[in-house]
């Protein structure tokens, strides 16, 4: 069935052309209300969001199919993340997407606001030629106190050392060699850094924490003369301060492109000429829109596949080098828990998943979440998502284990599942990391398997292929690739044959029929 997709945000194009090039059906219904969101939510599998849109617990009750959200930028704080991950939908975002221009309009506004430019501007659109007013000052030598130094704070402090400032900072969570890195030095207190900076910037979440961080008490602990910028969230100036200090002249000028309420068409700072106002102009350039709408496309697509969102916020953030070791294992997981619980005939009880070989140091957890995913969506048992993994399968009796191994005896790395009795494994082969089953209820064989297999297992004797290949034959189901794995201390045997065509259940019975089977398995992937 076509998966759906709704898009709340004015994404660019080309996002949406991939989506629906996959073959995605995408509707949009931008700046929907409340009400319009919630009774629209419920067919669709994926919901992509502007910041404006509210994502909470009730909307989530409504999206009973929905398994992803995607965010077109960085900030996900109008989504309930922790109700998110309670329902198993996953929540990413395009964190990397807009930064770059984020950190330009922070640098923009800074030297906008230091050398008066959108007031010099204005007085020569009124046909004035205004030098002394306009008198600026030098960014060069300058102290820039940086308050958050994640993606964009790190940006702003490269871009401001090339403009030769002095760099201070505060952020509770950024490592000293980070700092180091970046030439920031690093006050674990606000007070140091507000006593001696020329010019503030933030690049802080929007937390309990950061609410309101600066008010009067920051204010009036800053120089005389001192620049503020804000490209990051509304809320974190407390506006009505901030206009005192601006009106006393303490605050030489302020620079504010987020705002607490948006759209923002009135504020505290309305009145001053020396406030420079941008309506959330920071993520607003041709390249980081591109870029938000393709890469949210991307993401939410491999969401959607049952693959892993490098970007996810309510999954644990996987290190690069981890992610790029077990990533496309996602995939040939998922088939094999698909495959486990098709041979069980019913949910595991049990479910242990190894990792071997250079797999061995990696995070076993997505992996598991993955063969879960495999098993548990084939059978039908509801939302599920690697977010909720671990849950839902105690939730439906399942205790699960996780192993590794150093040896993976012939392949680099593979993924050996045991669901209660039923044992697979795989390995990935060549560049476009094709799964290939490799051992099956012991029996060691090596293929891709393909949409329908058929999987016989039968003590063993010369002839049986043939029996079967002409049965096969006389129903017009044409046997593409075929291995056979043997077990010669039991004389069995055990025949992995993909096939192309109907095999119907009257066909299976006649190969039932036609040879000593111990079992015959039609599965579908
Ligand atoms: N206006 C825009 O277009 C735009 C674009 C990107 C990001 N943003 C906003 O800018 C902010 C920063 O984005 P980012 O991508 O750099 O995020 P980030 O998560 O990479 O960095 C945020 C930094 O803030 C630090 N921090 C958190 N709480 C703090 C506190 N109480 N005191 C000091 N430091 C604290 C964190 O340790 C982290 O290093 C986000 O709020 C985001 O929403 C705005
Ligand atoms: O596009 C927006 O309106 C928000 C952009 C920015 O604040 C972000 O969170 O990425």
């Amino acid at each position: 069935m076509t998966k759906k997709i709704l898009v709340t945000e004015d994404l660019v194009q080309e996002g949406i052309d991939s989506l629906t090039e996959h073959g995605y059906e995408v509707d949009m219904l931008i700046d929907p209300t409340v009400e319009e969101l919630a009774s629209a939510i419920a067919p669709y599998d994926a919901l992509i969001v502007h910041p404006n849109t509210v994502v909470d617990s009730s909307l989530l009750d409504a999206a009973e199919n929905l398994k992803i959200i995607g965010r077109a930028g960085v900030t996900v704080d109008n989504i309930d993340i922790e109700a998110a991950s309670e329902r198993g939908v996953i929540v990413c975002n395009a964190p990397n997407s807009n930064v770059i221009s984020a950190a330009e309009h922070t640098m923009a506004l800074l030297l906008a606001a230091a050398r008066h430019i959108p007031e010099a501007s204005a007085s020569m659109h009124e046909g004035q030629w205004r030098r002394a007013d306009f008198m600026g000052s030098e960014l060069f030598g300058k102290t820039l106190a940086i308050f958050g130094l994640g993606r964009v704070g790190g940006l702003v402090a490269e871009r401001a050392a090339a403009f030769g400032m002095n760099l201070i900072g505060h952020d509770p969570y950024c490592s000293p060699e980070r700092a180091l890195h970046l030439g920031v030095t690093l006050y674990d207190d606000m007070a140091p850094v507000l006593a001696q900076a020329d010019f503030i910037t933030v690049h802080l979440p929007r937390t309990v924490s950061t609410l309101g961080m600066f008010g009067a008490d920051e204010f009036a602990a800053m120089k005389d003369g001192v620049v503020l910028v804000n490209a990051a969230r509304g809320g974190i100036f407390n506006m009505d301060a901030l206009a005192d200090f601006v009106a006393a002249g303490k605050i030489a000028a302020v620079a504010v492109d987020s705002f607490e309420a948006e759209p923002c068409t009135d504020s505290p700072l309305h009145e001053f000429e020396n406030a420079i106002l941008t309506p959330h102009l920071s993520p607003m350039t041709h390249e980081a829109q591109r870029r938000a709408s393709t890469q949210i496309a991307e993401y939410v697509e491999a969401g959607l596949e049952g693959g892993m969102v490098a970007t996810a916020v309510n999954l644990s953030p996987l290190p690069p080098e981890v992610f790029d070791a077990i990533g496309p294992y996602v995939h040939a997981c998922k088939m094999m828990g698909s495959m486990a619980s098709q041979i069980l005939g019913h949910t595991p009880k049990s479910l242990k998943v190894e990792l071997a070989g250079g797999l061995a140091d990696a995070d076993p957890a997505p992996l598991l979440a993955a063969v879960l995913d495999g098993g548990l969506s084939y059978r039908r048992l509801g939302a599920f998502s690697a977010a909720n993994a671990e849950s839902v399968a105690s939730q439906h009796g399942i205790s699960v284990t996780t192993a590794s191994v150093r040896d993976a005896g012939e392949y680099a790395s593979s993924v050996r599942i045991v669901a209660d009795e039923v044992e697979v494994a795989a390995t990935l082969f060549g560049t476009e990391h094709t799964p290939r089953i490799i051992s099956l209820m012991g029996y060691k064989i090596d293929i891709a398997p393909a949409t329908t297999s058929l999987v016989f297992e039968y003590v063993d004797a010369p002839g049986r292929i043939g029996v079967i290949g002409t049965i096969l034959g006389d129903a017009a189901a044409n046997i593409t690739t075929m291995q056979i794995g043997t077990k010669p201390e039991e004389s069995c045997a055990l025949v992995y044959m993909n096939v192309e065509g109907d095999v119907s259940e009257a066909v299976l019975d006649r190969l039932r029929g036609a040879i000593d089977l111990r079992n015959l398995w039609k599965i579908t992937l």
